[in-house]
């Protein structure tokens, strides 16, 4: 007799396409100072396929202080480092996962694999929330931190975070006013409808308590 008790199949959190076209193969070299990349999801939206990242790590000499880690922010959870060790394998779905690199004082390099699936649907699009959403945060919390709609909030839930990475990045270099800009316009828009404002702070207070509970996890 099989023991395992007989719960439903688990529902997969995403289907994976097959054939050469459903991949996208890069080959990354940062030279000195150039590894820096700004908070992003990798795929942030229609008409992006992106599903799940594979990033491998190809950097023999490494060490704690020459930078470029990937700092990953599970929404409203906390953070991870991820030292860039070489041979080092991390996979994460493309359509959930905030994260940068932080910046690099050496040559660094890195292959990336993105497998395309079905994401995007219209839940993962539209921030569908119930009219209860404010009254349980930690409920509304949870249902964001597993869903792509995240998308629709997390430059309002993580403003200075993006503007530091902005910054830290892009300081200096041609465009950066104009990301700035971009970014604080899209924090204008939505400071002006007053619902999904309220929903934002409360969001806001739940990542700075979250976060106080859980200091950010480093892998060595
Ligand atoms: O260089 C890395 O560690 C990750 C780069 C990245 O986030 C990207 O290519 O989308
Ligand atoms: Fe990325």
């Amino acid at each position: 007799m099989d023991p395992r008790p007989s719960a439903p199949p688990k529902r997969r959190p995403f289907d994976l396409y097959t054939g050469d076209r459903s991949r996208t193969v890069k080959i990354q070299h940062n030279a000195g100072r150039g590894g820096c990349f700004p908070l992003h999801y990798d795929n942030p939206g229609p008409p992006s396929s992106r599903a799940l990242t594979c990033i491998l790590y190809l950097n023999p000499d490494w060490s704690e202080g020459d930078g470029g880690e990937l700092q990953l922010i599970p929404f409203l959870r906390a953070p991870v480092r991820v030292n860039p060790r070489h041979g080092r394998l991390v996979v994460f779905l493309s359509d959930h996962v905030l994260h940068k690199v932080l910046p690099s004082e050496v040559e660094r390099f890195c292959l990336t694999i993105w497998l395309d699936g079905s994401v995007n649907s219209p839940r993962d699009t539209r921030l569908n929330l119930p009219p209860t959403a404010l009254k349980d945060i930690k409920k509304t919390a949870d249902a964001l931190h597993g869903s792509a709609s995240q998308r629709a909030l997390s430059r309002a839930v993580y403003p200075d975070e993006y503007e530091k990475s902005l910054l830290d990045c892009m300081g200096g270099v041609d465009g950066c006013a104009e990301m700035l800009e971009s970014h604080a316009a899209h924090l204008r828009a939505l400071s002006g409808n007053k619902p999904l404002k309220m929903l934002v702070d409360a969001l806001r207070k739940r990542k700075a308590e979250t976060a106080d509970a859980e200091p950010e996890m480093v892998v060595e």
